[in-house]
């Protein structure tokens, strides 16, 4: 468990103290992936500093596994990031080792293990990664999906129970992207590991994340699970993300020349697949003309989002029945 008790951080910029992140309050549970989206100067990457210790709040306190780690020093301090593992957008590896030599190196500095335990370990990790294969090779041998699974390696080497994710997928192509975010989940379900990560990408955070912190200007403007915030985003920032994610921006001129009342439905779970829109159109009369669509998942969990308008006596029968299949039902203002 990780806690932000109205932790904050001021940085000195030319004497003056410039607010970087208001106080926060915020619990990140243990095993959940939890992330923090935000754009560019938000304040995300002094929350995972905040988390690792490398700064220290100005005001507030933090907690990891209910211990006040604040003040933490030396070997407290040690033992305390040895137990959260990190990975970077731009990998950081060392390019004059060999990949198993980047994943032995956290264990070769932490010392009192020996080789023959190393060997063992790296073999484990490398196999975890997908990347057994490609032990002896160079850092510049590899593609950007193998290096950031190298980083993620190495992150895990000294069995951490926190893995701090920075703009990690960002550097990487969609297919890259999804295939490292894929072992992300697989190595939270795997190993319980919680994990914090940080990106500007609404659909890194469906993909993998339990829940959310939308930053905005140093303020947690929103945060909730990811199916809520995605499905129904509150602030105005949060929505922005989601529009950029569902390339939805834009639609509102589309909607103009359409008649009837203009309805976002969200299904989520076993509804994504009922046919409830026959069933209501049977039994009510009601016409509806589909305006968008799109069926994915939020992590493990199916959902689609449909935009309709929708013509007829019975529009309010229509939309209990709807709603009484449990789907959501936003109006959509013109
Ligand atoms: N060491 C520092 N000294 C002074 N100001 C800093 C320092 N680190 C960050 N800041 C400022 O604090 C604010 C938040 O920065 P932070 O790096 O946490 O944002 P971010 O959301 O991670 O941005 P990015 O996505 O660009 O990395 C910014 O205004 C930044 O300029």
């Amino acid at each position: 468990m990780i806690r932000f008790a109205a932790a904050s951080k001021s940085y000195r910029v030319d004497g003056a103290l410039v607010p970087a992140l208001e106080p926060v309050d915020l619990v990140i549970e243990r095993g959940e992936v939890f992330g923090i989206i935000g754009h560019s100067g938000a304040g995300k990457s002094t929350m995972l500093r905040l988390i690792n210790l490398l700064e220290r709040p100005s005001a507030g306190r933090i907690f990891i596994e209910d211990r006040d780690v604040t003040d933490a020093q030396g070997s407290e301090l040690r033992k305390l990031r040895a137990g959260i593992g990190m990975i970077f957008q731009h990998f950081n590896l060392l390019s004059s080792r060999s990949v198993a030599d980047n994943v032995a190196f956290p264990l070769r500095i932490q010392g009192g293990v020996s080789e023959g335990e190393i060997t063992a370990r790296v073999d484990e990790l490398l196999e975890l990664v997908g990347l057994t294969a490609h032990a002896r090779k160079y850092p510049a041998q590899l593609s950007g999906g193998q290096k950031q699974r190298v980083g993620i390696a190495r992150a895990l080497a000294s069995r951490p129970s926190i893995l701090l994710c920075d703009e990690a997928t960002s550097a990487l192509d969609p297919q890259t992207t999804a295939s490292v975010l894929e072992l992300l989940a697989d190595i939270n379900r795997r190993l319980g590991l919680t994990i914090v990560l940080i990106t500007h990408e609404m659909d890194v955070i469906r993909r993998v994340c339990d829940r959310v912190a939308v930053l905005e200007a140093g303020q947690v403007v929103e945060m909730g699970a990811v199916a809520d915030v995605f499905l129904h985003p509150q602030h105005p920032t949060t929505r922005r993300f989601v529009a950029e994610a569902d390339h939805r921006e834009g639609h509102g001129p589309e909607f103009s020349g359409v008649a009837g009342r203009l309805f976002r439905l969200s299904f989520r779970g076993e509804a994504t697949y009922s046919p409830v829109l026959s069933n209501v159109v049977r039994d009510t009369g009601v016409e509806y003309n589909l305006l968008s669509g799109r069926v994915d998942r939020i992590k493990d969990t199916p959902y689609g989002q449909l935009t309709l308008a929708m013509n007829g006596e019975r529009v309010e029968d229509a939309l209990a029945q709807i709603r009484n299949a449990g789907v959501d039902i936003e109006e959509v203002a013109r």
